[in-house]
């Protein structure tokens, strides 16, 4: 044992001996070279292949990558000794994934391969606009070369696919926003997320079940239509316009459709958008299975007067964007416009993803331009109405737990006749039933009370409106009406006065 170890001991000087006559022959570029050729050598003959799939791609966010460590994720937390854990801020899942410089073994169809998650310090940054992350981080990829192949072909196709699965079935869907401007974070993205948790679904949903049907089948068509659109060469998105006094439901509606798809949301600031070029860049950076919220869109910036926006007439500023911040400037580009917002939602670039929908909510339809309201355009225009019997029904299940035959005759006949005449938005109702909810009694009557008393003021206000628009009527035909010898004589009778005094 003790010869074994001399000649072992004695192996190791000979090395560094010639390790130290190389370094005193050779200077280091030429060594580098050797390394590089050996190396080349080695893969040369090694039965192995490699493939380095880095987090960041240039200055884009590597897709790649975030898929293979939620994929591996999925069963790393059983197989594996050393786990890193990570839990996003307000996020209810913890997901694993391998630490620095571990490997994980993976089978798919009878191959093995094996990958290995590589952590490296990034090295002192030069000046950049945009800072990149402290380290360099990556997945190697090792597979045998006979193999390359199918790995290639299907492997990597079925990791994303997973990846996808995993992520809306494990993780909080999220919601984006767009409310940092046009600035990019570290990994190249224009979107902020948090985890998506409004409660809403169309269950609790009040709207006439009908309608809530109808809209919950024309979803599921469209998540399950994919060989459809492909059929007919249509792009794989919809659009839904959501129309209707505020406190209807618009936003609850959308939240209910993304909890009932499993869909990401991404609610576009408009206001935050300075031209059409960032507009396409965030559009770009939506992934499939989400729904795109444009809310309030009459307000959030004048998107009418398209032919007047094709002139580029930038010095009006009715053409120009109605955001504040947004206008003003000297340079001339700094505008969203409306062929702009309608080539987002379905010109070229709208296809540069699948699968997503496109919801734009207003208070007020008529100040839409019609173009925006097109056939084609928005699928699907949704009115959201002001609290309808069946509505209210849904309502005082959700909030009292009381089914219709919980309520006595007399008061369901007096609220169903009342509920229309009281013009009571869903939000108007859910106030006094969440103020009276552990009352119940006391919350249908006084429920009662406050729809008898809207009744009765739309009625008075009715009857005034109906009684100045008579006025308005009258005092506008006294006008139009000329007196005799009146001022207000019209041009041709003028000219007819004046040929009369020539003859
Ligand atoms: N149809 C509805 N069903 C159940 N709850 C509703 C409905 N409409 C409104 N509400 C309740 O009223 C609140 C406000 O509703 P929501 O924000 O969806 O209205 P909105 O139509 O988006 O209003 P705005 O036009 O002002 O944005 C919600 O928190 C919800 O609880
Ligand atoms: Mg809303």
């Amino acid at each position: 044992m003790r010869e074994y170890w001399n000649s072992f001991a004695s192996l190791l000087g000979v090395l560094a001996f010639c390790q130290s006559l190389l370094q005193l022959i050779f200077p280091p570029q030429l060594r580098f070279l050797c390394l590089k050729f050996f190396n080349r050598i080695f893969h040369l003959f090694s039965s192995y292949c490699y493939f380095d799939i880095t987090e960041i791609d240039g200055v884009n966010t590597n897709e790649l990558y975030n898929a293979v460590q939620l994929y591996l994720s999925s069963f790393v937390s059983i197989n594996g000794s050393r786990l890193s854990l990570t839990r996003a801020l307000n996020s209810s899942a913890i997901t694993f994934g391998l630490s620095n410089n571990d490997c994980i073994v993976d089978t798919f169809s009878g191959v093995t391969v094996l990958w290995e998650h590589v952590v490296i310090q990034r090295q002192s940054q030069t000046f950049s606009w945009r800072p990149l992350p402290e380290e360099k981080r990556g997945f190697t990829l090792r597979i045998k070369k006979k193999n390359k192949s199918l790995i290639l072909d299907s492997y990597l196709d079925y990791i994303m696919e997973r990846s996808n699965e995993i992520r809306r079935k494990n993780q909080d869907r999220l919601l984006y926003t767009n409310s940092r401007g046009g600035s990019l974070d570290s990994r190249g993205h224009p979107w902020e997320s948090v985890p998506f948790k409004h409660p809403s679904t169309f269950d609790t949903l009040a709207m006439h079940p009908q309608k809530k049907q109808e809209i919950m089948d024309d979803l599921e068509d469209f998540a399950n239509g994919q060989s459809f659109y492909q059929k007919t060469g249509r792009a794989w998105k919809r659009g839904y316009l959501l129309y209707g006094p505020p406190g209807t439901g618009k936003s609850s509606m959308i939240a209910a459709m993304a909890n009932y798809l499993s869909y990401d949301i991404y609610d576009l600031e408009l206001t935050e958008v300075h031209n059409n070029s960032e507009l396409r860049t965030l559009l770009m950076k939506t992934s499939s299975k989400s729904i795109i919220v444009i809310e309030d869109i009459d307000c959030s910036v004048n998107l009418t007067n398209r032919k007047k926006n094709n002139k580029r007439n930038y010095c009006d500023p009715e053409v120009r964007c109605g955001s504040g911040s947004a206008c003003g400037g000297e340079d001339g580009g700094n505008s969203i416009t409306l062929s702009g917002l309608l080539n987002f939602t379905d010109g070229l670039w709208s296809c540069c993803g699948s699968e997503r929908i496109f919801v734009f909510t207003t208070n007020h339809i008529e100040k839409l331009d019609p173009a925006l309201l097109r056939s084609g355009r928005m699928d699907m225009h949704i009115y959201m109405s002001y609290c309808s019997y069946p509505a209210l029904k849904i309502l005082l299940k959700n909030y009292l737990g009381y089914e219709e035959s919980d309520l006595d005759y007399h008061v369901l006949k007096e609220l169903s006749d009342v509920v229309d005449k009281a013009e009571m938005t869903p939000a108007d109702i859910s106030e006094v039933l969440i103020k009276n909810r552990n009352y119940k009694q006391k919350a249908v009557t006084e429920l009662l009370e406050a729809m008898k008393t809207r009744a009765d003021r739309n009625f008075k206000c009715g009857s005034l409106r109906d009684k100045i628009s008579d006025e308005e009527e009258q005092e506008k035909r006294a006008l139009e009406t000329p007196n005799e010898g009146s001022e207000f004589e019209e041009p041709c009778k003028e000219g007819e006065n004046k040929e009369k005094m020539k003859s």
